[in-house]
């Protein structure tokens, strides 16, 4: 396994880029550590795939260098980099056993069968497969062709990173907790680097230790789950993730206090603001609750959410939504709001006042 390490790393499919939006991917320089779990989370066409490619070598990257455990890996080739990808769609031999299936990356290398034997039980015992070895993949369900796949990039010891693309997508919803789980316990058991692509948040919450989000060819943060929840450092975060997202509120910002339609709203980063550009307030659902004073608002609906309720409220024109433990009362009509001054934030440009970029 090993470090990996992109440095300025930038890509255009355009033949002379001259504009920042040529790129399909803005410049980026990150470290992922060896045997960590990371996952790469955002929206259809933020760039995720083009990453993919760069470390895999299926791309050859405009600008930058991608090193691995130190080495410059940029422009060799795809098998030269030595990675095991899982893809969205099963990639298996219908006609050949589970076993042989499982054992095919290793014969490609000339592994001996005896080892072969030794490395295939351990995985198919991982993946709860060790019943069907014996069988054809083309007898298994969807979920269990998956698995085999997974299993082909468990296999071999001695890949630098293993990358999986979306491997979720064809599984059943009630299977994708499971599968979920057991991703999490096999980076657990083996500590192989491992990179999740994702657009789903909860898969790249439950697997990566680190979340790497991307919205438009650009990587926005790049934190720890709880970082992402608790710090978004771009709006496009606090929306993206959290059920449901982050409100956010236009701002203006006079006499070191942020004011929302007049009211003022202390936030925990004001000292940092630098009144510059668009300002605005970010606050979770779970920070808001109802007060006898504060920000005037309407309820306009209340949705069920098992144990809390999302209490959907409007404020001069905007919906701020909060969260409601069960048992709290729910006002009707006029109310008021209170905001928790540690967890509301100042937003400039859509970037956290303060943060680093
Ligand atoms: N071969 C290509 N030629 C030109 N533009 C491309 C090519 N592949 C991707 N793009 C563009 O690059 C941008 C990033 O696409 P990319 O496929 O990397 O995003 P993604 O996050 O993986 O999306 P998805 O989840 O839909 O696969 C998009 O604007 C896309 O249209």
């Amino acid at each position: 396994m090993a470090e990996i390490r992109l440095e300025n790393l930038r890509h255009s499919y355009v033949a002379n880029p001259q504009h920042e939006e040529d790129y399909a991917l803005k410049r980026l320089s990150i470290t992922w550590q060896d045997g960590g779990a990371y996952a790469l989370l955002g929206p259809s066409g933020c760039g995720k795939t083009t990453l993919l490619n760069l470390i895999s070598g299926l791309l050859t990257p405009t600008e930058g260098r991608i090193l691995f455990d130190g080495r410059d890996v940029s422009h060799a080739s795809p098998e030269a980099r030595n990675i095991a990808q899982v893809f969205q769609f099963p990639v298996i031999y219908d006609t050949m056993t589970v076993f042989d299936n499982l054992a095919f990356p290793l014969r490609n290398r000339n592994v001996p069968e005896d080892e072969i034997k030794i490395r295939v039980a351990e995985i198919a015992d991982m993946l709860e497969l060790t019943k069907t070895l014996h069988k054809r993949a083309s007898g298994l369900t969807a979920d269990g062709k998956q698995k085999i796949s997974l299993g082909r990039g468990l296999v071999r010891p001695d890949v630098n990173v293993i990358m999986f693309d979306e491997p979720l997508t064809v599984i059943d919803p009630h299977l994708k907790w499971q599968l979920r789980s057991k991703l999490k316990e096999l980076h657990l058991r083996t500590k192989r680097t491992m990179i999740y692509v994702t657009h789903d948040q909860t898969e790249a919450l439950t697997f990566a230790d680190q979340v790497v989000v991307m919205n438009l060819g650009e990587v926005v943060q790049s934190g720890t789950p709880i970082e992402l929840f608790e710090r978004p450092q771009h709006t496009f975060v606090g929306h993206f993730i959290g059920s449901p997202g982050m409100n956010v509120l236009p701002c203006e910002l006079r006499g070191g206090q942020a004011f929302f339609a007049e009211s003022p709203v202390p936030a925990a980063n004001i000292g940092q603001a630098r009144i510059a550009g668009r300002t605005e307030l970010g606050i979770r659902p779970e920070f808001v609750s109802i007060a006898e004073a504060g920000i005037p608002a309407e309820v306009v609906r209340v949705a069920d959410a098992g144990r809390y309720r999302i209490v959907e409220t409007r404020s001069h024109g905007h919906t701020i939504k909060l969260l409601l433990k069960e048992g709290g009362e729910v006002p009707s009509g006029h109310t008021f709001l209170s905001f928790d001054p540690a967890h509301t934030q100042v937003y400039e440009d859509g970037w956290m006042a303060g943060a680093h970029r």
